[in-house]
């Protein structure tokens, strides 16, 4: 008998809430999903809706002093909730990496690329500087990065914000993450710098297995990556479904709204394909 597979990444009832000066106030509530590996979890909704809060949460990122989290969040059945400052940075980029907006924010301006790419692989393996040049190498060819060597020697101002996009990507590639957290990675960039970084995430997924949650209030994005979609709505899921019975069942009418509005998707003659 075959046996159901099983979560790479299952959360399960997460409960945020923040102290104000008048008691608790709840961000999101009863928030349960599980990603299996290799698959993309695409998280959609308007801003506000606690999408951020959610990915914040998993990272154990959020602010402690005024955020209570609470409900059980589980990387290949290790609970992370709660986990110890040291225990999570250990797990943080190397078993699950976050891409954020904004990369410019993730690298150190006075570093090469190259720098960046070696201490980032020697903090989390046994590597030696050559073994980690090697490696950086091998995952920026085969994830077709062009010009590893070159790029090796840029500074990150000497790139474009999609580009760095790519290379914070293959960067979190070279540790083989169990899951990838991309919190709405295209959302600054033009479409053409949008198109490669999701091929590349794409090229991740199938050349890792990496399983991805995929943050984005674009549902173009959403409809060409991920396999499975839940609509988040006032800190709540309102919908969970795989991605085709989404956009042509819709069930929940936060989400026929969303999807009756989107605006950015459509050329006048047809729905806009990335074509991987
Ligand atoms: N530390 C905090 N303290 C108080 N309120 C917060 C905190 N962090 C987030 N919030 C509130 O929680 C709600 C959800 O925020 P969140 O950033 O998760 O939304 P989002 O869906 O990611 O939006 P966007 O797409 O604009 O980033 C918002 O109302 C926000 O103001």
């Amino acid at each position: 008998m075959k046996t159901a597979e099983k979560d790479i990444l299952s959360v399960k009832d997460l409960h945020v809430q923040v102290k104000t000066s008048e008691g608790f106030l709840t961000l999101v509530h009863d928030i349960t999903f599980g990603i299996k590996k290799g698959r993309i979890l695409g998280l959609v909704g308007e801003s506000g809706c606690g999408k951020t809060v959610t990915s914040m949460s998993i990272l154990q990122l959020h602010n402690k002093k005024n955020l209570d989290v609470s409900g059980s969040i589980t990387l290949q059945g290790r609970e992370l909730n709660g986990l110890e400052n040291k225990e999570m940075r250990k797990i943080r980029g190397k078993e699950i990496a976050f891409i954020m907006q904004n990369p410019m924010n993730a690298f150190t301006p006075v570093f090469t690329i190259g720098h960046q790419f070696v201490e980032t692989i020697k903090s989390h393996t046994s590597l030696n500087k050559k073994q980690a040049r090697e490696l950086a190498m091998n995952v920026m060819e085969s994830v077709n990065l062009q010009d590893p060597q070159k790029l090796f020697k840029n500074y990150p101002f000497e790139l474009s914000g999609g580009m760095l996009q790519r290379v914070m990507i293959a960067m979190a590639a070279c540790l083989q993450p169990s899951v990838i957290i991309a919190d709405e990675p295209t959302t600054a960039l033009d479409l053409h710098s949008q198109l490669l970084v999701l091929r590349l995430l794409d090229k991740v997924r199938s050349e890792y297995g990496t399983s991805i949650l995929l943050i984005s209030h674009d549902l173009g994005v959403i409809s060409e990556m991920a396999d499975d979609v839940i609509v988040m709505n006032q800190g709540k899921i309102v919908e969970s479904a795989n991605v085709f019975d989404l956009f042509d069942h819709p069930s929940h009418e936060y989400t026929k709204k969303l999807l009756r509005n989107r605006t950015t998707l459509y050329t006048e003659k047809k729905p806009y394909s990335y074509s991987f």
